[in-house]
């Protein structure tokens, strides 16, 4: 989390509108000291570089799946969200990768991922089952640093299930979307593979791997031209800021978040899909808060990546009622804005609690945006819910 300033905190307070009284969860938001009390001097150099790496070779599965991705590589899962060979693959390189990595703390490994090999074992997912093990093996096989034996069918189930951990708040987990927007990644859209680390309930690292992201900024450009330069990884440390570089390698540069602090020259991300976020309320709490710009649509945590060097300033994030929000969906994208400055808040202004297992419970939705427009979203958002509540009534 960014350190605040004492200039940067009176700020903030005068930037309260109607100078309000500060509602407390936001308060503690804003002004708490780093979260990671306990953990903030480790160094996790090597878990740093290990997460980009796993996250680099599982981007160059999906980038070759993307481009001849087949009908029969997309198949259902049982909530009907989609899942594709290269969800599975992308899953088995980065749960290998990091066991490779660490190989004494395998009696300790504890991954916590999206998806499972339950689909993948019954009968007539065999080809399926072929074809992600020769992805993956043709992967590894293209990284000169691993000499592996090509892994078998079971090797590769193995390292999907090895994904079961139920996290939690004591000891190291790993979180892991080894594609986030897999509805972008089908269309041939943004879609990210997305790696944190906890500890002690903390996200102390995360790590994104945006392979259609254009490197300069998406606000100012189409982001569907093909004349732009695309193939971003995002990196955060715990006290350590954020960096971007490019999938292919350029050296890292620091990012931060917009510093915009007027709303009328704000703009805002939210989902391309409607089914995951409810558009209609982004535009009220747009409206309210005197935004001009229309919605930046794009899928995945490659919205966090391009929030966090101010491509934007204004995530807003909104499910329908009774859904609930996965750690994975949020880890690596919460560190990388965070780091670079951005503030990350449920829709009460609390902080996001990653240690309470597999799910984040939270409250109605997810915003995020730079220290100073934070008073002024969260207010518009509270005015909104309240007016959206009493409609309905
Ligand atoms: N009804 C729903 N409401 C909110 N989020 C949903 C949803 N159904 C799926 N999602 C989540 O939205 C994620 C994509 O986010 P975005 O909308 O920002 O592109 C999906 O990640 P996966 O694609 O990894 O399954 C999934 O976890
Ligand atoms: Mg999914
Ligand atoms: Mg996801
Ligand atoms: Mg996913």
């Amino acid at each position: 989390m960014a350190s605040i300033s004492s200039g940067s905190l009176t700020r903030v307070l005068y930037s309260y509108p109607c100078k309000a009284k500060i509602p407390k969860p936001l308060y503690s938001l804003l002004f708490k000291k780093s979260p990671v009390v306990g953990v903030a001097s480790m160094s996790y150099d090597k878990e740093l570089a290990a997460a980009k790496k796993a996250a680099s070779l599982a981007a160059r599965l999906c980038q070759k799946v993307q481009k001849a991705l087949l009908q029969s590589d997309v198949q259902s899962k049982s909530d009907k969200s989609p899942v594709t060979v290269a969800d599975y693959g992308s899953q088995a390189i980065v749960s290998f990768v990091l066991e490779r990595e660490f190989p004494s703390d395998s009696e300790s490994f504890s991954l916590v991922a999206e998806e499972d090999s339950g689909d993948l074992r019954k009968e007539d997912a065999q080809e399926t089952l072929e074809r992600i093990t020769k992805l993956v093996n043709d992967t590894l096989s293209s990284d000169e640093t691993y000499s592996v034996s090509p892994l078998s069918a079971n090797d590769v189930l193995a390292a999907i299930d090895s994904g079961k951990s139920e996290g939690g708040s004591h000891g190291r987990h790993w979180v892991l979307d080894p594609i986030d927007g897999t509805k972008g990644f089908v269309r041939g859209d943004q879609y990210a593979i997305a790696l944190a680390l906890l500890d002690e309930g903390k996200v102390v690292l995360g790590v994104l791997a945006c392979p259609n992201l254009p490197l300069s900024s998406i606000g100012s450009h189409d982001q569907h031209s093909s004349q732009y330069k695309v193939g971003c990884l995002f990196s955060a440390k715990v006290g350590a800021g954020t960096d971007m570089q490019s999938l292919d390698g350029s050296p890292p540069i620091k990012v931060h978040v917009s510093a915009i602090e007027d709303p009328e020259e704000a703009s805002f991300f939210e989902s391309f899909e409607a089914a995951h976020s409810m558009h209609d309320l982004s535009s009220s709490i747009a409206k309210k808060l005197g935004v001009k710009a229309p919605p930046v649509r794009i899928d995945s945590q490659a919205k966090y990546g391009a929030l966090s060097r101010g491509d934007g300033a204004i995530y807003l994030r909104f499910p329908h009622k009774g859904y609930r929000e996965k750690i994975w969906d949020h880890a690596a994208g919460y560190i990388v804005v965070t780091e670079a400055g951005g503030v990350v808040a449920d829709a009460a202004g609390n902080a996001l609690d990653f240690s309470r297992g597999r799910y984040l419970d939270l409250d109605t939705g997810i915003i995020v945006t730079n220290l100073k427009l934070m008073p002024s979203l969260l207010k518009a958002v509270t005015e909104s819910l309240n007016e959206k509540a009493s409609s309905s009534s």
